[in-house]
């Protein structure tokens, strides 16, 4: 017996059990901490946390998402410091008057926009036509989107076509899949063209608002030559025309007859938006698709096609309801435009060369 009438062996056992109580604290306190961390966090974080909770049950998962201590970590992340007051690009507009960001190489950082999606679980549909004679793009779209579009994101692919047994078939990334969808083949391309908007409408309300969170419609002669991010998802997202971008609002190609629904007058405007590709949340593409059909539907019983269809009613759109983010150039350009200019830094998906007298059935 030592002075405090605890024999030494006994007294190396309670200091054991006190150690293994002091840790087994420290791990019941640090798993309270983790959901008051979630509360703080945005969003994509919190998704983060809470895959990573499911996944740790099973430990033969592979590639395990953020742990929350990582998260912290990514917080801290070792990026440059955005600076109040030096902007990423002055060459070239950055924001709208009404404060939607417009995306340019420089002005994100894609690695960051990566990690916030990265366990995010959101679907983006993204509809694209191949009818007639347009089948014959199809698989260069598809190809090279799974190479440079929304990589390690979920994708399902829509692809509407009067030749559904012409679809060609391309190995998909986990995660990514295809519905084919047999539309009638108009004789007009125009009508092709101007009846996607009815068609897409339709079939949100049929399943994609059921599918999807976000949703991309596309032209078919494209292809994807780079990085096209989640920087590009947004709730409404329209793109510059690469051949307009440059000009005044009374140079844009607007429909100018005010008997059309898609009358913008020369005094109004604030961007001409090429319908090669339009999107943003389902409800907001819905919307978008289901008015610019009423527009069409008013225009044809009058006997009028807008100057440049679907397109000129897309612009009346965003003129009155204005998009929440804007794609530049880089996201839409036109291989007839030759080499890039200087504020064009990477050219990310492209219109290709095409016959118009070979792939239309009328010019
Ligand atoms: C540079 C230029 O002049 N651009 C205009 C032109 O775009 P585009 O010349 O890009 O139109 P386009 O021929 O690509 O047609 C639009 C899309 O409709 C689909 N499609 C069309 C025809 C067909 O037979 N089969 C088929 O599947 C296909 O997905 C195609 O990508 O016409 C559009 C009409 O809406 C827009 O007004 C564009 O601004
Ligand atoms: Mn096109």
């Amino acid at each position: 017996m030592n002075k405090k009438g605890v024999k030494p062996p006994l007294r190396y056992f309670l200091l054991f059990v006190f150690v293994i109580l002091l840790l087994g604290a420290a791990r019941y306190f640090e798993r309270l901490t983790v959901p008051m961390h979630r509360s703080f966090c945005p969003q994509s974080v919190v998704t983060t946390n809470v895959t990573r909770s499911a996944s740790s049950i099973n430990q033969n998962r592979p590639a395990l998402p953020a742990t929350p201590q990582e998260v912290l970590q990514l917080r801290r992340a070792n990026y440059e410091q955005p600076r109040a007051l030096i902007p990423p690009r002055n060459d070239v507009l950055t924001v709208t008057p009404w404060l939607a960001p417009i995306v340019w190489e420089g002005t994100f950082d894609p690695d960051m926009i990566d990690s916030m999606y990265k366990s995010s679980n959101i679907t983006i549909a993204t509809t694209v036509f191949a009818v007639g004679k347009y089948i014959q793009f199809l698989r260069d779209f598809l190809e090279t989107a799974e190479k440079y579009y929304l990589s390690g994101l979920r994708v399902h692919y829509y692809v509407f076509t009067d030749q559904p047994q012409e679809v060609p078939r391309v190995e998909l990334a986990v995660g990514r899949n295809i519905s084919i969808i047999q539309v009638p083949k108009y004789s007009r391309w125009q009508e092709i063209s101007l009846r996607r908007m009815e068609i897409i409408q339709r079939t949100i309300e049929e399943r994609i608002h059921i599918e999807a969170d976000y949703i991309f419609c596309m032209d078919v002669d494209m292809k994807f030559h780079s990085r096209w991010g989640p920087e590009t998802l947004g709730t409404l997202v329209g793109v510059l025309h690469p051949w307009y971008y440059e000009f005044t609002r009374d140079q844009f190609t607007y429909e100018r007859r005010p008997e059309s629904a898609a009358y913008i007058p020369m005094e109004e405007g604030d961007f001409y938006y090429m319908a090669a590709v339009f999107g943003g949340s389902v409800k907001e593409v819905h919307a978008l698709t289901k008015k610019c059909h009423e527009h069409l539907e008013v225009d044809k019983s009058k006997d009028l096609e807008a100057i440049w269809q679907e397109e000129s009613h897309l612009n009346w759109y965003l003129l009155y309801n204005k998009p929440t983010k804007v794609l530049s150039p880089e996201y839409l350009w036109d291989d007839q435009k030759g080499g890039l200019p200087k504020d064009i830094k990477v050219k990310r998906f492209s219109a290709v060369i095409k016959n118009k007298w070979e792939v239309r059935d009328n010019v």
